[in-house]
C-alpha cells in the first residue's frame, strides 16, 4: 500500500461513506456509498468513474477497456478538461482537452451532510510543469456531491497576478440502453458547430438521434438536456451553470474502433453531453478571481 492510500485511510477513518483503494497500477480510487447513492471517483484527473443513485442502475458510462494508467485520461465517467477544450487554440503540440484529467489530485475534504450526501473536494494547484504548459499560478478544485442527483462545481481561481484565459468542460459520458432509442431534448433551435462535417452555423430542428458519428459544438446555450433512454425507461436530467456551450458526442463505429480504451460496441451504450467553456465562452480571470463550472445530474421518472 502506498503511504498516500494509509493517510487517506487515518484522516477520514471517521467516516464510514468512504473506502480508499489503489488500482493495480497504484491509483488511488475513493469508493462513497450513502443512504442515497454511490460513487467511486479516481484521484487521477479527480475523475467520477461510476454514479448510481439507489434503485437505480449506473448512470455514467464507463469503457471496459478505460485504462489507469499515470498520464492517460480515463475512458468514461465525467474527465475534468481544463483549462482548455479539445485542441489547443494555437498550439496543437498541447495536450488535447488541457493537462487537468492527466493529473494527481489531492483530496482536500470531504463530509458527510446532514441530508445523507457526501461532498468532497478535490484540488489541483500549479507545479512548474504545469506551468510550462499553461503559464499560471491557479488553484482548481472540483467539488463532487454524492446524493440522488450527482453535483460537480469546477471552480478555477486564478492565483496569478496577471488575468489568465480558461476554458474547460466536464465530459460526461452518459449510459443508455441502446443509442438507437435514445434522444436528446434541450437544444431545439440552438446553432451549432459541427465537427464531423466541418460545417458552422447549423441549427438545431428538435431533438437529437443519433445513428451515426456525433460531434457538436452547441452555442449560446445555458439549459439543461434532458436524455430519453428509451430502452432503460428512464430520463437523465443534465443541468448546468457557467457554461453557455453544450458538447455532444458520440463516436460512432469508425472512431470507437480506432480508440484502444473503447469497446468497439461501446457507441450503442453511451453519449457525452458536456459542459463546455470554449471560444467566446471561455473567461478571462483577473488576479483572484474565479469562475464556476457546475453539472447536476440526476435520473427523472
Ligand atoms: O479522445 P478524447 O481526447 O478524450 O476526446 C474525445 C472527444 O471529446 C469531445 O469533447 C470532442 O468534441 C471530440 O472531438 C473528441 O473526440
Amino acid at each position: 500500500m502506498t503511504s498516500q492510500l494509509i493517510q487517506l485511510q487515518a484522516d477520514y477513518q471517521h467516516l464510514p461513506q468512504l473506502e480508499f483503494s489503489a488500482t493495480n497500477s497504484g491509483l488511488i480510487m475513493i469508493a462513497v456509498r450513502n443512504e442515497l447513492a454511490q460513487a467511486s471517483i479516481c484521484l487521477h484527473g479527480a475523475h467520477v468513474c461510476s454514479f448510481q443513485p439507489q434503485q437505480q442502475r449506473p448512470v455514467l458510462w464507463l469503457s471496459s477497456q478505460a485504462q489507469f494508467t499515470e498520464g492517460k485520461a480515463i475512458r468514461g465517467g465525467v474527465p475534468v478538461c481544463w483549462p482548455w477544450f479539445g485542441p489547443h487554440p494555437t498550439d496543437s503540440n498541447l495536450p488535447q482537452h488541457g493537462f487537468a484529467r492527466n493529473q494527481n489530485w489531492q483530496l482536500e475534504n470531504a463530509t458527510q451532510l446532514p441530508s445523507g450526501a457526501t461532498e468532497l473536494t478535490f484540488v489541483l494547484t500549479d507545479t512548474p510543469a504545469s506551468r510550462e504548459l499553461w503559464p499560471h499560478a491557479f488553484k482548481l478544485a472540483l467539488k463532487v456531491t454524492v446524493a440522488t442527483e450527482l453535483t460537480l462545481e469546477l471552480i478555477t481561481t486564478n492565483c496569478d497576478d496577471v488575468p489568465a484565459t480558461v476554458g474547460g468542460a466536464l465530459h460526461s459520458y452518459f449510459a443508455v440502453g441502446n443509442i438507437a432509442q435514445t434522444r436528446i431534448e434541450g437544444l431545439d433551435q440552438v446553432v451549432y458547430d459541427d465537427k464531423v462535417s466541418h460545417q458552422d452555423d447549423l441549427i438545431q430542428r428538435g431533438d437529437i438521434l443519433i445513428d451515426e458519428e456525433v460531434d457538436r459544438v452547441y452555442r449560446e446555450t445555458t439549459g439543461r438536456c434532458l436524455i430519453h433512454d428509451d430502452a432503460s425507461t428512464r430520463k437523465i436530467s443534465v443541468a448546468k451553470q457557467g457554461s453557455s456551450t453544450t458538447v455532444v458526442w458520440n463516436p460512432w463505429t469508425d472512431k470507437a474502433a480506432a480508440m484502444a480504451d473503447f469497446e468497439d460496441d461501446g457507441y450503442h451504450h453511451m453519449v457525452c453531453i458536456e459542459a463546455v467553456n470554449s471560444g467566446d465562452d471561455c473567461h478571462t480571470l483577473q488576479p483572484g478571481a474565479s469562475h464556476r463550472l457546475i453539472q447536476v445530474i440526476n435520473v427523472v421518472e
